[in-house]
């Protein structure tokens, strides 16, 4: 069974590649930043705090995963909440079954989050680590934003990053590192093509496999 990790900092490109990674293996794709994501979201609609640990775990145990394409979770201010319950260990421990589940599917999986291979699938396949400058990432974010009329600016977008960096990297609890095995990808320079293009070339080289993008 194959399991393709792929981790790395918000607004890297990590969502984007795995969905075309998983197409071209034939893989299940799950977005763990979905769960984080849907906790916040449920966490606040029950009137409760992120940063309560007690209520965004009320929120994780009661998840229902049809929500998990909900387009409200891509909303600007739900991705800072995600990172607030997502730093709670508890919320983290309630979302583990769920995420190890579908990573053992006999089809095999592409997972895309901030743990998965260092915490979720330590023993997967190929893990990638998928990054870009926060400017660029910014500039990305603020391209998507802007898209669906969303009225911020690229300065706030880039605050917005730092600050779920310094979150995400700075926590406890299954902080987000490169896994020692990880195989680095840096976007900066990189087209959407070009960056699958490098991922399928590592995933096969680390398969044995001659490269087969197209
Ligand atoms: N290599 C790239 N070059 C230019 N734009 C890109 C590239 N990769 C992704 N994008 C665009 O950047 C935006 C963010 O990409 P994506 O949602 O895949 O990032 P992500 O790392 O999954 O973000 P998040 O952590 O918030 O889930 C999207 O609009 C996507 O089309
Ligand atoms: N495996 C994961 C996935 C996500 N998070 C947290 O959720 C936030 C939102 O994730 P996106 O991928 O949708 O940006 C993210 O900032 C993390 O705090 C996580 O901790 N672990």
């Amino acid at each position: 069974m194959m399991i393709i990790a792929v981790d790395g900092p918000a607004a890297s490109g990590k969502g984007t590649l795995s969905k075309r990674v998983a197409h071209h293996y034939a893989l299940a794709y799950l977005d763990t930043g979905s769960l984080y994501r849907a906790v916040a979201r449920d966490t606040v609609i029950a009137g409760g705090d992120p940063r309560d640990e007690a209520a965004a775990v009320a929120a994780a145990e009661k998840l229902d995963p049809k929500t998990f394409e909900d387009p409200g979770l891509r909303a600007r201010g739900v991705g800072e909440a995600a990172s607030i319950v997502a730093a709670h260990a508890q919320v983290r421990a309630a979302l583990l079954a769920y995420q190890r589940a579908f990573a053992a599917q006999p089809s095999g999986a592409v997972i895309d989050g901030r743990d998965i291979g260092t915490v979720i699938c330590p023993n997967a396949t190929v893990k990638l680590f998928v990054t870009a400058t926060p400017e660029e990432r910014a500039r990305r974010r603020y391209l998507q934003l802007a898209e669906g009329s969303i009225p911020v600016t690229e300065d706030e977008v880039l605050a917005d990053i730092r600050k779920r960096d310094e979150r995400d990297k700075g926590r406890e609890a299954a902080p987000l590192v490169k896994a020692e095995d990880a195989h680095l990808l840096d976007t900066t320079n990189l087209s959407i093509d070009a960056a699958f293009k490098a991922a399928i070339d590592l995933i096969d080289a680390a398969l044995g496999r001659s490269g087969s993008a197209s």
